[in-house]
């Protein structure tokens, strides 16, 4: 797949992340709508909040990345979903050589996703073009949309442009990176605010003052929410979704007073690194949100220059970092004013790390809905 950074970065950029603002609110209000039911007698009630913040982050980047096709896009996350279960499961067996070209119903299964997810998107974008080419549709602010117009307006008799496979790769990227990533956070959230009452009910307060009840979330007040910005940034800390990123040396390089020729694997452990007593204190490993109370660059110990990493950094950071705060700062808002939630007795914390970081037996909660 080629990169396309530019016009990817374009379309995540805050102002385009504003826009989504409302797509965002519409997902997040089918969550509560959903959970008002399930909470609606005077018990709590318990959900496994996982996969439906699964559904809701799968729907949002549904609308972000295919506007009004985006029923269509629910299949892919649908399909994702299902294929990296099948990944986890193959991943014990990794060790056997080949393992993954064995017929087995696993193996076969993944193959049958693939080609699923090819030909749903393979679709969308046909329709797209044909109604783009016909004058009959805008590209609209899709992610789809901006890539089609900005690959018609640059392409040229000799160079034609990003392929649909290219497309294809593009489209798939953003639901793999930008579902499971910002599902984990809020999943994380909701968990570690139910440790700590005390902060759901600081954060709560804040909400509320900011946000009369039933109000929805607006971007200015979004953007004054400090709590909730303080716990996002603690949990991404202590619970990092994407726990390690890898690099490989394209030359000869020194690392560390250590020659490594080309082609040298490395891991970089954000988990560790954001867990490291030397950088964060002796208390890294707890959540105490208040490290955050002066931005991200006062919140170490040591005064230097962070190992903080939940984005990545450098040439390959996220691109979609404003759009998952925003997503996950509308999602806990909305569902702080609605919701009080503790841990519910079946719940067992296994944070597991497998690239990303799951709540290996899920997330059950006990949901009761504020009068
Ligand atoms: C809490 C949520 C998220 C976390 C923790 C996260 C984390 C990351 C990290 C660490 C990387 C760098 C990978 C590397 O260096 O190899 C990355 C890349 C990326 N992210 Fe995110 N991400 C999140 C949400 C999103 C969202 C919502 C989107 C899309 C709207 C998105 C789209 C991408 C894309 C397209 C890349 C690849 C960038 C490139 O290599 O050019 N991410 N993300």
């Amino acid at each position: 797949m080629t990169s396309c950074r530019g016009r990817c970065r374009c379309f995540t950029r805050p102002s385009r992340s504003t826009r989504m603002l409302p797509a965002f609110a519409a997902c997040c209000t089918e969550l509560v709508q959903r959970w008002e039911v399930l909470a609606a007698g005077d018990a709590p009630c318990e959900v496994d909040v996982w996969p439906d913040m699964k559904n809701l982050t799968g729907d949002v980047i549904s609308r972000a990345a295919f506007g009004s096709s985006y029923h269509e896009g629910r299949k892919v996350f649908q399909l994702q979903g299902e294929q990296i279960e099948l990944i986890v499961q193959a991943m014990d067996k990794m060790h056997i050589p080949g393992y993954l070209f064995l017929p087995t119903k696993g193996n076969r299964r993944m193959n049958q996703i693939v080609a699923e997810i090819e030909r749903v998107l393979k679709g969308i974008i046909a329709k797209r073009e044909k109604a783009l080419k016909a004058g009959e549709a805008t590209s609209g602010d899709d992610l789809l949309g901006l890539l089609l117009e900005s690959n018609m307006a640059h392409c040229t008799p000799g160079d034609a442009g990003i392929t649909t496979e290219d497309l294809i790769g593009e489209c798939k990227l953003f639901y793999f990176a930008g579902m499971e990533t910002t599902s984990l956070l809020l999943t994380w959230t909701m968990i570690v605010l139910c440790m700590h009452p005390d902060w759901q009910d600081r954060a709560r307060e804040e909400v509320l003052d900011v946000f009369a009840h039933g109000m929805t979330p607006d971007y200015d007040g979004l953007t004054r929410l400090k709590i909730v910005t303080m716990v996002l940034y603690e949990v991404l800390r202590l619970y990092t979704p994407l726990t390690s990123v890898h690099r490989k040396t394209c030359k000869p390089m020194d690392l560390g007073g250590v020659r490594y020729p080309a082609g040298m694997l490395f891991m970089v452990p954000f988990l560790c690194l954001h867990h490291d007593k030397n950088v964060w204190g002796a208390d890294a490993d707890e959540f105490r949100p208040e490290r955050f109370a002066n931005g991200i660059s006062k919140a170490g110990v040591s005064g230097d220059a962070l190992p903080f990493f939940p984005f990545g950094w450098g040439q390959r950071t996220c691109v979609g970092q404003n759009f998952a705060m925003l997503e996950a700062k509308m999602g806990i808002a909305m569902i702080l004013q609605r919701f009080s939630f503790e841990l519910s007795p079946s719940y067992t914390h296994a944070p597991f790390p497998i690239g990303l970081l799951h709540p290996e037996h899920g997330a059950q909660l006990m949901l009761t809905r504020l009068p």
